[in-house]
């Protein structure tokens, strides 16, 4: 670990036990930095325990071994650092967008003179200025997911976990959103932890592409991805582009992709 290291994955082990007394080990020996600002993508097969991991560094999950510290700190105390983003946006529907936006700044009681401005500027970064006042049934897939982004960033956390959150739209509101949300990371200047079944996007988006794999799961490589930044739609079509793809296909163990 280093000043500039946003959180530390030391060795995190998770198993479950089951009913019967069977002890499952889904994670183990899982050891990675996050840089602060760093955008990492996690790729692996289906039930590798990626979900699982993102839960254990948000602290939703206990590690039965290893720990994972928030700069420096352990998660339980620095809760409020992370924000979350899963693949449904789970709004509450009797709440306008605005509202929802504002919703984790009043369960942690936090709200102050300043959060509906805070919460105002966040819709108007992600494009939803005007749409403030509406309710989720009033928005599309895509701009619901923008307030849920928006809600994970109210609080200004220093590191956003997203859990597949563009897997259920389809593909041309999700290329979208690929655009949106690299615009969005470099204004909010968090670090991001981004679980995509998609290893072109996890490439695209990725400063580096980090897959899970084995059983029990571990991480099986760590690619950086050097492709210069801002990308654009052209990065998708260049030859070093491909040879990433290719890189991380190999390591997850896949030759036609994974969804
Ligand atoms: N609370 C739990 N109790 C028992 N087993 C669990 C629990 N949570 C996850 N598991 C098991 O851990 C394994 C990994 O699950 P996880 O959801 O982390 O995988 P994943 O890589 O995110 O899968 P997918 O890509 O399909 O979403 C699975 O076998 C799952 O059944």
């Amino acid at each position: 670990m280093n000043s500039h290291t946003a959180i530390s994955v030391n060795n995190v082990g998770v198993s479950f036990r089951s009913r019967d007394g069977d002890t499952n080990t889904v994670l183990q020996g899982v050891d990675f930095d996050v840089e602060h600002g760093q955008f990492v993508s996690i790729v692996g097969q289906s039930s590798s325990g990626k979900t699982t991991l993102l839960k254990t560094i948000s602290g939703l999950q206990p590690a039965t071994a290893g720990e994972v510290l928030i700069k420096g700190a352990p998660i339980a105390a620095g809760v409020t650092e992370i924000g979350m983003v899963f693949q449904s946006p789970v709004l509450l529907p009797w709440r306008n967008n605005l509202a929802n936006v504002l919703l984790p700044l009043e369960f942690r009681g936090t709200r102050d003179a300043n959060a509906k401005a805070k919460a105002k500027q966040l819709l108007a970064m992600v494009g939803l200025e005007g749409k403030a006042k509406r309710y989720s049934y009033e928005l599309s897939g895509g701009m619901q997911q923008r307030v849920a982004i928006c809600r994970a960033l109210v609080s200004n956390p220093e590191l956003l976990l997203m859990d597949e959150p563009f897997g259920a739209l389809d593909a041309m509101t999700r290329d979208s959103m690929n655009f949106e949300i690299q615009r969005i990371w470099r204004q909010a200047g968090c670090s991001v932890l981004f679980v995509t079944h998609s290893i072109s996007e996890a490439v695209w988006l990725g400063d580096r592409v980090v897959v899970v794999g084995g059983r029990p799961g571990h991480i099986v490589a760590d690619i950086t991805i050097d492709l210069p930044r801002p990308r654009d739609k052209e990065h998708r079509y260049s030859t070093e582009f491909a040879g990433y793809v290719s890189e991380v296909e190999s390591h997850i163990g896949v030759t036609a992709g994974i969804s």
